[in-house]
C-alpha cells in the first residue's frame, strides 16, 4: 500500500454518528468521488464503512475505529478490541493512536503494533509530536503521521498544518511520514509535498460538507 500512495492523496472519508452524512452508502459514495478525482487511497473509520468502502473502490484503505473509554483520552483505534474489528475488514493498513499518554486498560502500544504485524497489515502511528513520530519508528510502525498534532494538550495548536514540523520528521525519520490533520487547501497539499512526505491525507476540506459551508459562510460575517 506505502508504493500505491506514494506522492499521491489519500482522502479521509469520515462521518461519526453526530455528523450528518453519518451512512456507510454515503462514505462509500464519497470514496468513489474521491476515487474519481484521482484520490490513490482512502482513510475510513468503522468497519461497516470500510467493508462498503472496500465494495465500491479499488483503492488501498487505512483503516481506524475511534472509540472513546472513561479511563482514557485516546480515541482512535484505542484497543485490541478495535484492531480485531478492523481485521474482519480487507484494509490494508491499521492507523492508531500512538501519542504518548495512558491507554486505556492499560494497553502498551508496542504490543499492538505487534499484533498487526502479527496478522499481515501495515500499522500506521497518530501522532501529535517530533518526540512521539521517532518512538512509533522505533517500536515499528511503518510510517508515521501529524494526525493528532493540535490535539493533544502539549502539542501546537495551528490552524493549518504544521510545516517545521514536517520539515524536521522527513529529516530524520526513516520510514515514511504521512501528512494528515488541517490540510485545508490545494495549496497546503502542495507545501507539505514540497517538504518531502511520501503521502498526505486530506479529509474535512473534501468530505465534510459541513465544515466547508462553514467557511463560505464565515466570509459572509466579516
Ligand atoms: C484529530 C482526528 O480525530 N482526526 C481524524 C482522524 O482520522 C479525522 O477526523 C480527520 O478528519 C482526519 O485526520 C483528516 O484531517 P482533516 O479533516 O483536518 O483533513
Amino acid at each position: 500500500m506505502l508504493e500505491q500512495i506514494k506522492g499521491k492523496l489519500v482522502v479521509s472519508c469520515q462521518a461519526l454518528d453526530d455528523e450528518p452524512l453519518h451512512s456507510s452508502f454515503i462514505m462509500g459514495r464519497m470514496a468513489l468521488a474521491a476515487q474519481m478525482g484521482g484520490a490513490a487511497g482512502i482513510r475510513a473509520q468503522s468497519k461497516e464503512d470500510i467493508d462498503e468502502i472496500m465494495k465500491v473502490v479499488d483503492l488501498p484503505v487505512i483503516g481506524i475505529v475511534k472509540r472513546t473509554y472513561p479511563d482514557s483520552e485516546i480515541y482512535i483505534t484505542p484497543t485490541k478490541k478495535e484492531i480485531d474489528e478492523l481485521l474482519t475488514t480487507k484494509c490494508q493498513m491499521i492507523a492508531i493512536d500512538a501519542t504518548n499518554r495512558k491507554r486505556p486498560n492499560n494497553e502498551k502500544l508496542e504490543d499492538l503494533v505487534q499484533y498487526i504485524h502479527a496478522h499481515n497489515r501495515l500499522a500506521m502511528a497518530d501522532c501529535s509530536t517530533y518526540e512521539e513520530c521517532m518512538h512509533a519508528q522505533s517500536i515499528g510502525f511503518d510510517c508515521v503521521s501529524t494526525t493528532l498534532c493540535g490535539y493533544t494538550s502539549y502539542s501546537k495548536l495551528l490552524d493549518g498544518p504544521h510545516y517545521e514540523l514536517i520539515e524536521k520528521l522527513v529529516k530524520d525519520c526513516k520510514v515514511p511520514i504521512i501528512a494528515e490533520g488541517k490540510i485545508n487547501t490545494p495549496e497546503d497539499l502542495k507545501k507539505v509535498f514540497d517538504l518531502g512526505v511520501h503521502s498526505a491525507v486530506v479529509g474535512g476540506a473534501i468530505t465534510r460538507p459541513q465544515d466547508i459551508t462553514k467557511k463560505f459562510v464565515k466570509v459572509l460575517n466579516k
